[in-house]
Order: C-alpha cells, then structure tokens, then sequence
C-alpha cells in the first residue's frame, strides 16, 4: 500500500481523492500496489466523506514516514510555500497544481528538491487537464522552442463564451465560472490575466531554460474589453481571445498576456468554454498544439494524479527538469513587431494621418476600427499619441 497526503481541501483537492478512489484499479494496476490518501490537511473540518482523514495540524504529514508523496492544493505562497519546503526537506515528493507558487519559487523548490532526492511536479499548474509540461520538457526535447503562446485561463475563456454566445452578462459568467470551480479564491487573479501571467512565466521558464519573473511580464485581462470590439472583430472575420505569449528573440526571451484579434481560421480561434490550447513552436516540430479543459476539478486531479504516479514510479528522481534562477535577457514585450486593432472616436483619415496604411474593419456613428501595419507596442503608442483611442489589441499572427 503506497500512501499520500493532500494539503486543502477544496475543488482540486476534492478532485484527487475521488480520482484516487474511482480509478484505484487503474492506478494500482500501474503501480503494482494500491494508492491510498492517507491524511488531508485542512484549515477547517467539516463533515463528508473524509472526515476521518483529516488533520489541522501539518505535523502529522511531515513527521509521518509512511506518507511518500504530498499533493499541495492549497493555493497561494505563503502557507503552501511553507509546507511545501517541510514536505521536500522530509524527503517527501511533492505534486501540486499551484501555479502561483511555481512561477514564484519554482526555481527554489526544484532545487531544494533535487537536494533532497525528491520531487517536486507540477503537471497541473498550467492548462489543467491537459498533458503540456511533460510533452514540452520530454517529447520536444530535441527541439530549440521558438515560442509558446495559447489560451490559458478557464475562467475568462468560458465567460467570453457565455458572453459571446448566450449574452451573458459578465458578472453572471463569472458567477458560473465560480459555481463550476474554475475560478481562483480570488478571482480578480482570473479577470486580470495575472492567472495566465503566471502560467505563461511556466512555460518560458521550461521552454527557454531561464527565470521569467512574473513581476516583468505585462498583464492584461478581459475587464476592460468591451462587446463592441468583440462584435467588430466577429464581422471582420477574427475571434477576442485572451492570450499569454512567450517568444524567444536571439539571446533573449520575452512573454506577456493580453487579449488578441484570432483569425477565425487559426486553431485557437474555436477553443471556447473552459477549454484551453497551448501552442508550442519547436525548430524541429513546427507548431505542437496541446487541447483539452484548462479548470475544474476532475481534470486538473488527473494531472496532479499522475504526477503523484509518476514521482512514485521514477523513484527516487525523475530525469531533470529545471531552468536558471537568474532572469538576465528578459526584453520587454513592447519591442516586438505586430498588427495592432484600434478602436477611435474619428475617422478613416485620422487613422491614415497617424499610421499611413490601415486595414478598415468599421467606420461607424463617428467611431472608425482599424488594423495597422506591424509595428512595436512602442511605436503603436506613439503613432497613436494624437489620436482618442476607445481600444487597442495586439493580432495574432
Ligand atoms: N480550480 C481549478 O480548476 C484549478 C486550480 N488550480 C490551482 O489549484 C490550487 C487549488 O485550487 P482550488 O482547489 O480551486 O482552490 P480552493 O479554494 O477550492 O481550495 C483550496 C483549499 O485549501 C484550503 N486551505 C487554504 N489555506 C490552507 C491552509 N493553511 N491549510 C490547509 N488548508 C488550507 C482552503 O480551505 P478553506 O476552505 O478553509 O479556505 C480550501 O479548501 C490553486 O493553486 C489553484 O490555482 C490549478 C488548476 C485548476
Ligand atoms: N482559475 C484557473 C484554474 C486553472 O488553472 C482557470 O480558470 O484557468
């Protein structure tokens, strides 16, 4: 019998029990021993199906050497980054979904890990359910990664959609996105793309060999986007999707989120609920794209699950995975050349005055929409210095 802990119960947490116990035959059948949650820590008790299993007190999972790997969904730095450290240094694997924690100290904690002899995974910290750290850190090893970009964030993906589709409002979306689990306990983390900031920071991390700090990356999410771009872009032929991107430029990388036009042609352009797509760009490959439900709570255990397999089962470590801590060679984002979409209160005129060639899109009750030729964040802002901007979004492709 191999057994585990869970630290906070709440949607992922409750996910990996019930995964544990519906697939138990699967899993045992690939363990060659069952699986069994042997203690969850939690801040407060309530009454279920796990109550006899829980403990308030960390000890009992640190100092208990029959307890091989520890699943960390609780969320959040502080608490989690604590216990966390405790676990590794108790020679415990650890598996988490925690994707803040693993954009802040993941460099850390690998390390502290390896020290250790352990593990430290964290499949389930980006893109949910979807298998994409181990395809991008494995199966496109012998790639040179070029670029990483997708759509990341469950929460704002399904509200879009509940907008878009069934004209939802967005507090009602995000009510829903809620009620199904997606959201974060803050959701603000979901609306303001720190969420997919911090996701996206994973990825370059693993895909460029290098700390991205979250710190640096430009975030923008779907609380200023208005219908009325979302409309225009529709009619114009391109989806609103909110992206995170991370590209390698020579030496030195970059990465930021924001909501972008999608050709409506573009695989990602149809991704819509709480459906994510990570698109990775390898010399070797071309484009990868990775498909499948980026929240909730049954996908996101699947991964944390086998994570937990995997640890066991590459014991004591699994090959290397890591990057440096230093961040030297981040460039800010501004620097790279891409079509922009802008909204204006004037006219088609007023938009050829300040970028020479422009792609109409509307020209509407005084209000003009258009897409300009590539040019860096730096120059859009300048160029469109004179002009009353009502929005601006990057393009895709
Ligand atoms: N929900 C999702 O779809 C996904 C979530 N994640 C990540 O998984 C992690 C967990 O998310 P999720 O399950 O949604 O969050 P929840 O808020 O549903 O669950 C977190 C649980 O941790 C408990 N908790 C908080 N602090 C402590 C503590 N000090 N000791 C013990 N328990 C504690 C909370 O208890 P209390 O109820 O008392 O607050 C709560 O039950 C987060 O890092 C999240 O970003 C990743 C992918 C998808
Ligand atoms: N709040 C997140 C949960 C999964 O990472 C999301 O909506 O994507």
């Amino acid at each position: 019998m191999i057994q585990i802990a869970i630290m906070g119960l709440g949607t992922v947490g409750t996910g990996v029990a019930k995964v544990v116990a519906e697939n138990a035959r699967q899993i045992e059948r690939k363990l060659g021993e069952p699986l069994q949650v042997k203690t969850i820590l939690v801040r407060h008790f309530k009454d279920g199906p796990y109550r006899q299993l829980m403990t308030d007190d960390f000890t009992r999972i640190e100092e208990d050497d029959a307890i091989r790997v520890v699943v960390e969904t609780i969320g959040g730095v502080e608490a989690a980054y604590e216990y966390t450290k405790r676990a590794l240094n108790a020679g415990k694997h650890v598996v988490t979904a925690n994707k803040q924690l693993v954009a802040e100290k993941g460099c850390e904690l690998l390390a502290l890990a390896k020290k250790r002899g352990v593990n430290y995974l964290f499949e389930a910290s980006v893109g949910g359910g979807i298998p994409v750290l181990h395809p991008l850190t494995q199966c496109m090893a012998a790639n040179r990664i070029d670029e990483v970009y997708g759509i990341l964030n469950g929460t704002t993906n399904y509200i879009l959609t509940r907008m878009v589709r069934a004209g939802a409002t967005f507090a009602d979306a995000l009510r829903e996105a809620q009620e199904k689990g997606y959201a974060e306990a803050d959701p603000t983390a979901d609306v303001e793309g720190i969420d997919a900031g911090r996701k996206i920071c994973i990825l370059a991390d693993l895909a460029f060999g290098r700390q991205v700090d979250p710190a640096a990356v430009p975030m923008e999410g779907i609380s200023r986007l208005s219908l009325d771009d979302v409309r225009i872009a529709q009619r114009a032929g391109y989806r609103i999707k909110l992206l995170g991107r991370a590209l390698r430029l020579g030496s030195g990388r970059t990465a930021y989120v924001a909501p972008h036009l999608v050709p409506e042609d573009h695989p990602l352009a149809n991704v819509e609920d709480v459906f994510n797509a990570v698109v990775v760009k390898g010399n070797a490959t071309g484009e990868v794209m990775f498909y499948g439900r980026g929240a909730g709570e049954m996908p996101t255990a699947s991964a944390c699950v086998a994570d937990v397999m995997e640890a066991l089962q590459a014991s004591p470590r699994r090959e290397e995975i890591g990057w440096e801590a230093d961040p030297e060679g981040f460039v800010a984002p501004q620097t790279v050349p891409l079509r922009h979409y802008f909204r204006i209160r004037g006219s088609l005129a007023d938009a050829v005055g300040a970028f020479g060639q422009v792609e109409v899109l509307s020209e509407d009750s005084g209000m003009t929409a258009f897409l300009t030729e590539p040019v860096s964040g730096g120059e859009a802002a300048e160029k469109a210095a004179a002009l009353a901007v009502l929005a601006r979004l990057p393009v895709l492709g």
